[in-house]
């Protein structure tokens, strides 16, 4: 329930609050509904899904009387040379009264990849709401918080109130998989679909905490590579050929390890060189923050980190790069022994990138890197490396009216301050959003730190999901009274 007292909520935000409340079973009717499309961009076999995805998104954004364009991205090409479709973005409309401001909402309906094999206790394509959670792939990442922010303006349709901003969408069905096609597409509106927009705001991570709301100003970036080795056409017997060969999967285990060191220091020369130096500022700002490692290891069912304080562990999360190893593609993985010499074997992992890392920089130095560890090896196969994805990190102001205005609303809705943070994943979009549109992008979490994003038993909980429908409706009046406020101020400071 919100807070509402006379003091923090206006008549207003109580009406809406109210209506909120006494339509949570239909805005959790419309999150199974969304939930049971397994729209997973990852997997190509799945693309049908997320097209139909695209299709429930937008009627969804027409039914609240925007005007929605479906933007045709092409296809992209697969590693074995198919050609697949991308799913459309979605570029909704809804107001364009000049007197007011317009706010863009980004948000994504693609999902990880999800199997009830993978140990969920529910079906991840069912809803279920067990202890007052909403379990299902795709609850908090992102389908909870696309519908909330939609929810919201729902609301002030269903009451006949005036829009206190006007709204932009952008929904993509990509963003797991790399938000391919977007950047281009964001490069060719910038002046038409984005020239009006003064504000643009994310929903796609989540708070520190398990209860306490947070609002982010930064993320890192990801540079994603893969290392093939490969010796031949075709797997060996282990009986035939092993101990008279290299094997492919020794070479790339050598090199997988070579990456990074027991203390979790990446090992690639000259990586940490352009990374951003510490301030005592910055340093005492982490001193500030609330940050429960216990509870962040049982959210995690983690027995130990690398560091053992807090302002270490965020440190090394939010403005440090990390390294992480994610698998092997060729490796035999079935359960049993089969005494097989793979071929050809693919490594993937990703380094994390942080201000002011250079992604090119950063490939050059991680194929040279393993060019040399490699070469050191005598090994006759070849090895190749590739980048495939890289998103750079984004840092925003968070003196800007848009985080005033997301403050104030956590306040009334949810009793207390947000936390000020950054966070460790990556919105590849927020900051091509930043270089391209130059307006101030803001990330507003309305999901839980437990709630499990990517990982089985995804969750969002029902208080998170009905009361960041409210926060956001809240937002909105907010940033309507302080853009007010500034055209006020500037025409004064005109006219003087
Ligand atoms: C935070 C967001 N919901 C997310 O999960 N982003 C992904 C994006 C990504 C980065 N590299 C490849 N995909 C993530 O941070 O892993
Ligand atoms: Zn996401
Ligand atoms: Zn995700």
């Amino acid at each position: 329930m919100a807070r509402m007292s006379s003091s923090s909520s206006s008549v207003l935000e109580m009406e809406i609050f109210k209506y909120i409340d006494v339509h949570q079973s239909d805005f959790i009717k419309d999150l199974k509904e969304w939930v049971a499309v397994e729209s997973d961009s990852v997997q190509p076999a799945l693309r049908k899904e997320v097209m139909r995805m695209m299709a429930l998104a937008a009627d969804r954004l027409s039914a609240l009387g925007a005007t929605v364009n479906l933007v045709n991205l092409g296809s992209h090409q697969l590693p074995d040379g198919e050609d697949l479709p991308l799913p459309p973005v979605i570029l909704g409309e809804l107001g364009k009264d000049t007197q007011k401001a317009t706010v863009c909402f980004y948000g994504h309906v693609d999902v990880q990849p999800a199997k009830k094999e993978d140990g969920w206790k529910t079906d991840p394509y069912t809803l279920t709401e067990i202890n007052g959670n909403l379990y299902g792939r795709g609850a908090t990442d992102n389908k909870g918080p696309v519908l909330a922010w939609i929810n919201a303006v729902e609301t002030f349709r269903a009451l006949k109130l005036a829009m206190p901003v006007n709204f932009k969408f952008v929904i993509e069905g990509m963003e797991e998989a790399g938000s391919l096609g977007l950047e281009k597409l964001l490069q060719e509106e910038k002046q038409y679909f984005f020239s009006d927009v003064d504000y643009i705001v994310i929903s796609d991570n989540l708070w520190l905490s398990n209860k306490k709301p947070a609002l982010t100003y930064g993320s890192r970036g990801n540079a994603c590579f893969c290392v093939e080795v490969e010796c031949g056409s075709k797997d060996l017997h282990s009986g035939t050929f092993g101990g008279i060969i290299h094997e492919p999967l020794t070479d790339l285990i050598a090199l997988l390890d070579s990456l990074v060191d027991p203390t979790g220091r990446i090992q690639i020369p000259g990586i940490y060189d352009s990374v951003a130096a510490l301030t005592e500022e910055e340093r005492k700002l982490y001193e500030s923050i609330e940050f429960d490692l216990e509870e962040h290891k049982n959210n995690g069912g983690v027995k130990k980190f690398l560091y053992g304080t807090k302002e270490e562990i965020l440190l090394h999360l939010w403005r440090y790069p990390s390294l992480s190893i994610h698998g092997i593609e060729g490796a035999f993985h079935e359960p049993g022994i089969k005494t097989v010499i793979p071929a050809k074997v693919i490594g993937k992992f990703s380094i994390r990138q942080v201000p002011h890392m250079d992604l090119s920089v950063v490939k050059q130095q991680v194929v040279e890197h393993l060019e040399g560890v490699f070469s050191k090896r005598n090994s006759p196969n070849t090895l190749k490396v590739s980048m495939p994805l890289g998103a750079k990190p984004w840092l925003a102001d968070v003196n800007d009216p848009l985080y005033k205005a997301a403050r104030r609303a956590i306040k009334t809705v949810f009793g207390e301050d947000p936390d000020f943070i950054r966070d460790g994943s990556t919105i590849p979009v927020a900051r091509m959003f930043q270089t391209i549109t130059q307006k101030s992008v803001m990330m507003f979490p309305i999901g839980a730190a437990d709630d499990g994003e990517h990982s089985q038993n995804e969750k969002i909980s029902r208080h998170n999901y009905i009361e960041g429908t409210k926060a956001f409706a809240a937002f909105f009046l907010e940033l309507s009274k302080l853009h007010q406020h500034l055209i006020e101020t500037s025409n004064i400071e005109t006219n003087n």
